[in-house]
């Protein structure tokens, strides 16, 4: 049962110069007068209406990528390389822009908005550098008949669909290597967070990516948008990131015309704690791989495992770093967690401490919502949680830290890998063997060792299992927009 508490404690407000700042970038951006209402989540208030493209105008995106792709493709690897540099040089211009533009329609603190405006124009930075270092190679057969040269060509036109918690990175994060391996894309951003897609994508024709190249659509209707586009014969990519039931479904949509198909689904992140790990860095660890993007993170730490010897000290050092926060707007001053963001993901954390607090654990902060229009939810630490609680199995997305005990390393590793979920995990521990063992045996794409934020533009992000397929970032996420091809060279026998 949700009881729903809402607490009067003061939030901390917006700072009126940055909500101009973020409002006059909004105003550079070409957008319609009506169409889809975008929220900012402090406040509720509607900061600007998007398209509400209907499947017509979908196709149409479609076939503008398209004739825009073909000269794309014949493009040398220098000339796409210098358009990312420049669209990368846009970026940083407008570094400020981003940031306030992020955090007004996402809810992010700024200074977290300025860590993904970083994070995100290295994916661009990062493919304007590996556009020009094609993989490829020339290679005899083993009987010395033939000789075997492997090339690289694009894939085609590539559909993405983002979500709304990292606006401008899960953008960059496709749009740069489907640019740099020479495929047009149609992007489709979340309905709640399309700003920053619409924003960079406007710096990107101003830094002379061909108009066309790049699609943005926005619309109310995914499922009709989904199901047009991709059995669209023109359309032969699709990269997804969002939840695990959206995927599936995009999955089989793409069987139909066997599509290229990346997915970057769910988590549900084991964090473990060693008694001989370093109190204090195991707490930043954490805070950092709990807390990043107010929880909101595919990545962040989900069911924190700590061990017996460790854990009472564990729980007080998280608690005092918790209640520290600063709750408010992401443009107010010195606001250290944002709003959720919608009210339903406030109502699904207030029903997972609940159902927590029913089944024995105990609340040492937070738990709570706040009276405001604004989506707040007080970053809460539960300790003692139920293996069966239902934060222990479900994808949090919310500043809910859930503490769990253990006793051995084996008793650790088969509940942190009894999850059909693998996107990332986290082990802390000073010493070398275990950590490394520990990370072997962890069912995941991604491991932070001694740290909560492993996301890098060099590092192939991805899960196992469930949590998807495929990689994004570094020369992996290249080839994710790359067909492999051979061509076998007879040779003459030389006697
Ligand atoms: N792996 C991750 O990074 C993320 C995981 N999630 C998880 O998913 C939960 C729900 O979040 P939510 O935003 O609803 O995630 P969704 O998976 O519903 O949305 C992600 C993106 O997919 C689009 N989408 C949804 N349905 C379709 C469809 N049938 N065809 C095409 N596109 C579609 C959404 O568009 P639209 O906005 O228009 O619906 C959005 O652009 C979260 O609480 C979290 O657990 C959420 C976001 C990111
Ligand atoms: O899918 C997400 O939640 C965004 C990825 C976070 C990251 O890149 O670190």
């Amino acid at each position: 049962m949700t009881t729903n508490v809402h607490v009067a404690s003061p939030l901390i407000a917006p700072d009126a110069e940055s909500i101009r700042h973020a409002d006059t970038v909004i105003q550079s951006i070409n957008l319609p007068e009506q169409g889809i209402a975008v929220q900012d989540p402090a406040t509720a208030e509607t900061i600007a209406h998007v398209p509400d493209a209907d499947v017509e105008a979908a196709l149409e995106a479609v076939g503008k990528a398209d004739s825009a792709g073909t000269d794309w493709a014949g493009s040398s690897l220098r000339q796409r390389a210098d358009v990312l540099h420049a669209w990368y040089d846009k970026l940083i211009a407008h570094s400020e822009d981003l940031a306030h533009l992020i955090s007004r329609e996402m809810g992010k603190p700024l200074a977290e908005a300025r860590g993904e405006v970083k994070y995100g124009t290295d994916f661009v930075r990062w493919y304007a550098e590996e556009a020009v270092r094609p993989a490829g190679n020339f290679r005899d057969t083993p009987d010395g008949g033939a000789s075997l040269l492997t090339r690289r060509s694009p894939v085609g036109l590539a559909v993405l669909i983002t979500p709304w918690n990292f606006p401008l990175a899960m953008a960059t994060r496709k749009i740069a290597p489907a640019l740099a391996a020479g495929c047009p894309v149609v992007i489709k951003p979340a309905t709640l967070t399309p700003l920053t897609t619409y924003f960079a994508v406007q710096l990107a024709i101003e830094a002379g990516v061909p108009e066309d190249l790049i699609q943005v659509i926005t619309t109310s209707k995914s499922g009709a948008f989904s199901e047009a586009v991709l059995l669209d014969p023109r359309v032969r990519k699709v990269s997804f990131t969002g939840s695990t039931p959206v995927g599936r479904q995009l999955l089989k949509l793409a069987s139909q015309n066997v599509l290229r198909s990346s997915m970057e689904l769910g988590g549900n992140a084991p964090l473990i704690v060693f008694n001989d790990a370093d109190l204090q860095r195991a707490v930043e660890g954490t805070f950092a791989a709990k807390l990043r993007n107010g929880g909101q993170s595919c990545i962040g730490a989900n069911r924190i495992y700590v061990q017996d010897g460790i854990a009472d000290d564990f729980a007080v050092a998280l608690t005092e770093r918790f209640a520290q926060i600063a709750i408010g707007s992401g443009l107010g001053q010195q606001t250290g967690l944002g709003a959720l963001i919608d009210d339903r993901a406030v109502a699904q954390m207030q029903a997972y401490t609940d159902n927590a607090v029913g089944l024995g654990a105990s609340l040492l902060t937070g738990g709570h919502g706040y009276d405001s229009r604004g989506n707040f939810f007080a970053p809460t630490v539960l300790d003692h949680v139920a293996a069966d609680s239902d934060v222990a199995r479900s994808e949090i997305f919310g500043p809910i830290a859930a503490i769990q005990r253990f006793s051995t390393e084996d008793e650790a590793l088969t509940r942190a890998n009894a999850t059909e979920f693998g996107l990332a995990g986290y082990v802390f521990t000073e010493n070398i063997d275990r950590a490394l063992n520990v990370a072997d045996r962890l069912e995941t794409g991604i491991v932070g060792i001694n740290q909560g934020v492993p996301s890098n533009a060099g590092a192939p992000f991805g899960g196992i299992k469930q949590s998807g397929l495929g990689r994004e970032g570094s020369a992996e996420g290249l080839e994710e927009y790359e067909n492999i091809r051979f061509y076998n060279v007879a040779r003459r026998t030389t006697s």
